[in-house]
């Protein structure tokens, strides 16, 4: 199969964890026979840094000729004062907007060899098995107006919370959907309590369910779901839920698999260029050390190939390779408790070399050639 892959590493540890991720790809891609032609982009700081704007027209046109895109992180302190629209997470935010990547799919799953590695009980974590199906085009990051005003003679600043009703359903139409191919349940997270938006939300995940009948549907306040993450995991299925308070409870229930360098996402959009791309940041605090944990990053290109180009063997075998590895004791740093750890190059490295030892995929190599 011949394919092409934007990569758009950004800032921070994101140039590292696509640096690793590339070199899976290429790997798998030897391995079974495929042709993955990179194509590279600026975005973030160093847009800012080298064309004076973190999403470059180049960067779009980049994307929009290849068959998918893997994005690793931005921002970082150098860019923290910039007036907002040189911020290097505008740019993110805008090639959203312009590929439509509504959906953001973050499945939050544990592994066996990892579960003493979460601050939460053993018992509790065991089994958790949930995606988080955040909406990801609208909210409180994208309203209008968003500045700082004069409200009464007094400084003042104002954000806009928007959603028009179409965007609510669309993301729990895609909630259901995957419901029905689990185990179906969703959860609807809200603020409809205290906020409008969410009341709306509330009514249209209600319109929705009743076009799938085998869906339960449950409905959950924000700060109680914060909670009920801690509590009891187990109890998630599919959380649906609007831009901002997805983008927090994610990061929070990374905890629960151990570190936030294992979780991984899908971005999909209206149109059918998804962008695949960590859960994390470019955490400025261990960048250019070569010790992220590349996994997340790794993990979102398994989807890239079982959702963007079909290719499920490819994706499960990377999947095993980094479920072997963690299996086999090594860690990166944030995962090792103080103990031994590998590099970021290294945890690669073993992963390549997991996929080579794979005796199953060398014999589906043998049945294919
Ligand atoms: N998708 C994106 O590009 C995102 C960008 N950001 C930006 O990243 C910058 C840093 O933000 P933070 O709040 O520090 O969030 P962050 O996600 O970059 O880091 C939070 C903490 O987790 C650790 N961490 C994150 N990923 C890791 C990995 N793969 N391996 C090991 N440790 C990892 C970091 O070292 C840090 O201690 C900011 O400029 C922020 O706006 C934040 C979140 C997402
Ligand atoms: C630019 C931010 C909204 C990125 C982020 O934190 C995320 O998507 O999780
Ligand atoms: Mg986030």
């Amino acid at each position: 199969m011949k394919k092409s892959i934007a990569l758009l590493p950004g800032d921070g540890i994101g140039k590292e964890v696509v640096e690793a991720t590339v070199e899976i790809l290429k790997a798998i891609g030897e391995q079974f026979n495929h042709q993955f032609q990179f194509n590279y982009g600026l975005i973030g700081g160093d847009a800012i840094d080298q064309k004076g704007n973190p999403l470059p027209e180049e960067t779009i046109a980049i994307c929009k000729e290849s068959d998918a895109i893997i994005l690793g992180a931005v921002g970082g302190p150098k860019w923290d004062h910039n007036p907002v629209e040189l911020r290097p997470e505008r740019g993110l935010l805008a090639l959203r907007k312009e590929l439509d990547l509504f959906a953001n799919l973050r499945p939050i799953k544990t592994f066996e060899s990892l579960l003493d590695s979460s601050p939460l009980k053993k018992e509790y974590v065991d089994g958790v098995d949930f995606v988080i199906v955040r909406e990801l085009t609208g909210g409180l990051y994208f309203g209008k107006p968003s500045e700082r005003i004069v409200r009464d003679g007094e400084d003042a600043v104002v954000d806009t919370l928007l959603y028009k009703r179409y965007e609510i359903e669309r993301i729990l139409v895609s909630a259901f959907e995957i419901a029905q191919k689990r185990r179906k349940h969703v959860t609807s997270v809200d603020k409809a309590n205290v906020l409008e938006s969410s009341r709306v939300w509330r009514e249209v995940a209600e319109e929705v369910a009743a076009r799938y009948p085998d869906v339960t549907l449950e409905h959950m306040l924000v700060d109680n779901a914060a909670m009920q993450l801690i509590r009891s995991p187990r109890q998630f299925d599919v959380i649906a839920t609007e831009n901002m308070f997805g983008d927090i409870l994610s990061d929070e229930a990374s905890m629960i698999t151990g570190s936030l360098g294992m979780l991984s996402s899908a971005s999909l959009s209206s149109g059918g260029l998804h962008l695949y791309e960590p859960v994390h940041g470019s955490a400025p605090d261990i960048a250019g050390q070569n010790i992220a944990n590349p996994i997340a990053t790794i993990l979102s290109a398994a989807t890239l190939l079982r959702q963007s180009f079909g290719l499920e063997e490819e994706a499960k075998a990377i999947e095993k390779a980094v479920e072997n590895v963690l299996n086999s004791g090594k860690r990166t740093a944030d995962l090792a408790e103080g103990g031994k750890s590998i590099s970021t190059k290294q945890m690669s490295e073993e992963i390549i070399n997991a996929l080579a030892d794979d005796q199953d995929i060398i014999n589906i190599i043998e049945t294919y050639s």
